[in-house]
């Protein structure tokens, strides 16, 4: 079973799934007529029409409501998500992240940070904020390392919602995927599908950029599947690779987008503003706009 994601099972027309939190016991399907004048509108987004049917579905399911016995209906506030980062180097998008957290820009917290390398610069900065750090995977070298299901299994104890991967250099395994099925996320220094895969990680993927005479690079999120860099697409922000860049130059101009787009991205994530379209590619619901989507 999806521990910490599953359908919305109250809404029998519904055939989406929700990113959702586990803290909902139930859902309420309002008469739309009643409770959303505006639903039954087609919604236009940059990427394809939704079907009035589904938008209905779906943004009734997701105002969820807890009608109390009196029948008097009040506002279900979003519970704050747990988050575990993923971490093998420096850790400047873990502490972008924890900085948004902190700001309360990100209504979720940060609870435990995984490394396979437990001298990095993101495992030290999780010690210093009294984050606790655990080691995965299990190697040679690092025996006293967790294997996956009892990485699972305490993942589970800290009642983790969402795992961020930020740099992080394992190949994540199919009984985590599995554990946490759409609920971990990737950040890759490119355009995926473009420069992505096993080998393209840190400075090798700039470097590939540059040699290669393309003209754009960028960020890209993910959904994490059990291959490297395959996970469907959920935001990009395109970045021009200028005709005098060197890797590392290409390297920081990335790096500052990827640090803008993940809070953003992260923020969508627990507000539960991650919706599926109907041929599986996850959107983001606008904050501003909750009729917008991209
Ligand atoms: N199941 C998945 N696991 C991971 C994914 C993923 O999409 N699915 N993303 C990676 C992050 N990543 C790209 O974004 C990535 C990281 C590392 C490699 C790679 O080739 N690694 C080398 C080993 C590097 C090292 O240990 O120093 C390798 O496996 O040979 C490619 C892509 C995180 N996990
Ligand atoms: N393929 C995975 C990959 O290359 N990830 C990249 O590693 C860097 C980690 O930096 P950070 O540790 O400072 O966040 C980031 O640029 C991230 O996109």
């Amino acid at each position: 079973m999806e521990a910490q994601c599953s359908l919305c099972r109250s809404c029998p027309n519904f055939s989406f799934p929700l990113i959702r939190s586990p803290n909902y016991s139930f859902l309420l399907k309002l008469p739309s007529s009643s409770f959303f004048s505006s639903s039954s509108s087609f919604v236009q987004t940059n990427h394809s029409t939704l079907r009035s049917v589904w938008f209905k579905e779906n943004i009734a399911c997701r105002k969820v409501v807890s009608a109390s016995l009196e029948g008097e209906v009040s506002k279900t506030v979003i519970q704050k998500k747990k988050l575990a980062v993923f971490v093998s180097g420096g850790g400047s998008n873990f502490r972008s992240i924890h900085e948004a957290s902190l700001e309360g820009l990100v209504h979720g917290e940060i609870v435990v940070v995984v490394t396979n390398k437990s001298s990095c610069g993101g495992a030290e900065y999780a010690r210093s904020k009294n984050i606790p750090v655990l080691l995965f995977p299990k190697t040679k070298d690092e025996p006293h390392g967790l294997s996956a299901s009892e990485l699972v299994a305490t993942l589970r104890h800290f009642e983790i919602d969402f795992i961020l991967l930020a740099g992080y250099l394992k190949l994540i395994p199919l009984e985590l995927i599995q554990a946490y099925s759409k609920c971990i996320l990737n950040i890759h220094p490119s355009l995926l599908p473009a420069f992505g895969g096993k080998g393209y990680y840190g400075m090798k993927v700039h470097k590939a950029v540059v040699n290669s005479g393309a003209r754009f690079s960028g960020a890209t999120i993910h959904l994490v599947d059990e291959h490297f860099d395959t996970g469907r697409i959920l935001a990009q922000r395109v970045v021009p690779v200028l005709s005098n860049d060197s890797a590392e130059d290409l390297a920081a101009r990335v790096l500052k987008e990827e640090h803008r787009l993940y809070a953003e991205v992260v923020a969508a994530l627990c507000d539960e503003r991650i919706i599926w379209r109907s041929d599986g590619v996850p959107l983001i619901q606008s904050k501003e706009n909750p009729n917008e989507f991209y």
